[in-house]
């Protein structure tokens, strides 16, 4: 290989080298200051210095000597979305693909010096690729709780009339400050129903709004929602859990203390309580009332599990909820029969927030 070849591919690795580091030393930092988390900080850390040890053999004086920043041409190329980050989990999306690329480019440049070099970086770049895709998916876990934390206002809507139909209304009531979506519609086919989760999903998301799949977590996992919502006749939070992943969240209706209980033994991310009042949505025997409220609101108290009150709830008796202690209500008629479903919305928002 002549001289200036030499130097071309030692410049190429410098380059690759410093990028993968600095992509590695971008979700350690992640990891260890805002997760918490050491099994990953540990997973990235090996990852780095696994990274060293396979390059060990290179010759570093050869590395610098090839360095030439100043006259990069890539560091006056620029393009737009290289500088907009909406959220740490473009962050580590960005850092992690930064990685994954570097590492192909080393490992296919460093067969041209020392074929051991490559072989061993092709075993990084495939323990990169799972502790990549661990990281992103803990992300948005921890994104979707974080946004569930903050949730008062729960809308439960229906597929409307049509596509359009239904996007009208994910996104008015999206931009009306409704904070979680679920779509509740057990007449529409497994088609219509996976559609419209779609574009639930799209417009939802757009709009920092959570949106939620009803009783079905095939359709939740296949359309890209937040999660998905099961109840006492649906399959149990754990078993659901083995169809959506770990990365996205579990509703659970509840209409006792004992299964308050055993929806968070089974790892619920959340609960309904009710039915609360009466209610033109769906009929009942028996009603769990305020009372209830108070039982689930004293027993959760050393636990920061979000409990949202459902059942007949609108405008002229949510203050008898928050009485309870809940602040968290999901509604489905006070807002569907509402004449402006977005005025109601916003009332029922500023209601919460009131208390
Ligand atoms: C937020 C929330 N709470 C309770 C329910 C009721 O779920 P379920 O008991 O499964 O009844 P259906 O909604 O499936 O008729 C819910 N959907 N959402
Ligand atoms: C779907 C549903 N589940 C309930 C439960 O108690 O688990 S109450 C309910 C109906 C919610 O609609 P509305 O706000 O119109 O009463
Ligand atoms: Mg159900």
């Amino acid at each position: 290989m002549s001289i200036q070849s030499h130097r071309a591919v030692y410049r190429i690795l410098d380059a690759s080298i410093n990028r993968a580091g600095e992509g590695l030393r971008t979700m350690e930092e992640y990891a260890r200051f805002v997760l918490d988390d050491s099994t990953m900080t540990s997973s990235l850390k090996t990852l780095r210095h696994g990274l060293t040890t396979a390059l060990s053999i290179l010759d570093r004086e050869s590395l610098l000597a090839a360095r030439d920043t100043a006259d990069d041409v890539g560091t006056n190329i620029q393009v737009e979305t290289e500088y907009h980050r909406s959220n740490a989990v473009s962050v580590i999306q960005a850092a992690a693909s930064r990685t994954q690329q570097s590492l192909r480019v080393i490992e296919e440049y460093s067969k041209l010096i020392d074929t051991s070099v490559s072989s061993a970086v092709e075993r990084v770049r495939y323990r990169a690729y799972t502790v990549c895709a661990d990281l992103e998916q803990q992300l948005r876990r921890s994104d979707r709780l974080t946004r569930l934390a903050a949730s008062q206002l729960y809308v439960l809507i229906d597929a409307g009339t049509d596509d359009q139909d239904f996007a009208t209304k994910v996104t008015e009531l999206s931009k009306a400050g409704v904070d979680i979506l679920q779509l509740r519609d057990s007449a529409q086919s497994d088609r219509v129903l996976l559609e419209r989760a779609k574009i639930g999903v799209l417009i939802a998301n757009q709009n920092d709004t959570l949106f939620i799949v009803n009783d079905r977590p095939d359709i939740a996992a296949a359309s890209g929602a937040d999660g998905v919502h099961v109840g006492q006749d649906e399959m149990p939070a754990d078993a659901a859990r083995a169809i959506i992943g770990t990365d996205r969240l579990i509703g659970v209706s509840t209409h006792s203390i004992a299964q308050v209980h055993d929806a968070i033994g089974e790892g619920a991310d959340y609960i309904g309580c009710g039915p609360v009042f009466p209610s033109r949505t769906k009929l009942f025997d028996e009603f769990v009332g305020t009372e209830f409220l108070s039982e689930v609101h004293d027993a959760k108290k050393q636990r920061a599990l979000p409990a949202f009150a459902i059942g007949g709830i609108e405008a002229d008796n949510v203050a008898q909820v928050t009485a309870t202690g809940f602040h968290r209500i999901a509604v489905t008629g006070a807002i569907d029969r509402a004449d402006d479903r977005v005025t109601a919305a916003r009332d029922l928002r500023n209601r919460l927030q009131a208390n």
